[in-house]
């Protein structure tokens, strides 16, 4: 499904060289719910921008879908792979000049579907979502935990194999995290996705995860299944993590 071989990208700011990720191996499979941890600048980001094939690598390659993500990699390929995959963010992304309906719509409208289809479609999965009473509000009435389902339902709206989540829960209080968590599951119970998962929060991996990579650095520290996380705190992970197979 998704594949790294040593994978490297650096970034130059002020003259300075950032080795953001560095020497990255793993391998995601079709179905899997797959965590990426580490503290703030292990370069969790940036990976989760290659895998989304939002930025390429500088070395080593990437397998997506069955294709090899690199320079000779042409435009029409890379977008036919991009619309195969949705990214949900921390900040929801929405457009606050369109209604609920027309967000969650705005995929299949890029693609150029006709406006009835793309409706009946957005509705379908507004319901899905719990939000079928939302069409027609605007996103700024929206509260933190209706604009994250909206933008999960957006991400569905074009039926992608794998759905990249950044940081989905951070910007949320505890009792919207768990909610979006458990339409997260259900998500992944009902449309058999791949995911991806990018968070500091390691309650949030342990409970979404099958397996979790841990970045330290930019290099790979520990790749392992999520039960033999034993803590919860990022700072001690790494000693805390018994090593698990890959
Ligand atoms: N566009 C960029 N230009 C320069 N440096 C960058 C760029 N993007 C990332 N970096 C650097 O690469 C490193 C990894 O950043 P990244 O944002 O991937 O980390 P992160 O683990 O997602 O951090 P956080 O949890 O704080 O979001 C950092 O040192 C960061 O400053």
């Amino acid at each position: 499904m998704l594949e790294l071989q040593s994978v490297g990208k650096s970034f130059t700011a002020k003259e300075n060289v950032v080795q953001a990720l560095d020497d990255i191996s793993f391998r995601v499979a079709e179905g899997e719910v797959l965590g990426i941890v580490g503290k703030s600048g292990a370069g969790k980001s940036t990976l989760l921008r290659l895998l989304s094939l939002h930025e390429r690598p500088d070395s080593g390659s990437i397998q997506m879908l069955d294709e090899s993500v690199d320079n000779n990699l042409s435009q029409a390929k890379a977008r036919e792979l991009i619309q195969q995959t949705a990214v949900v963010f921390q900040g929801f992304s929405l457009l606050y000049n369109c209604s609920v309906i027309d967000n969650v719509a705005l995929p299949l409208k890029l693609r150029g579907v006709d406006r009835d289809t793309r409706l009946e479609k957005a509705k379908q999965l507004l319901s899905f979502v719990g939000l079928q009473d939302k069409a027609d509000s605007y996103p700024i009435t929206l509260s933190g935990g209706e604009a994250q389902r909206v933008s999960i339902a957006r991400a569905l709206i074009s039926d992608p194999k794998i759905i990249f989540l950044d940081e989905p829960t951070s910007a949320l209080d505890s009792k919207t995290m768990q909610e979006i968590l458990d339409l997260l599951k259900k998500v992944h119970r009902s449309y058999r996705l791949t995911m991806v998962i990018v968070s500091h929060q390691i309650d949030v991996i342990r409970y979404m995860c099958d397996r979790a990579v841990l970045l330290e650095q930019g290099r790979l520290k520990k790749i392992g299944a999520v039960n033999a996380l034993s803590h919860f705190q990022v700072d001690h992970l790494n000693e805390l993590w018994v090593d698990a197979d890959a």
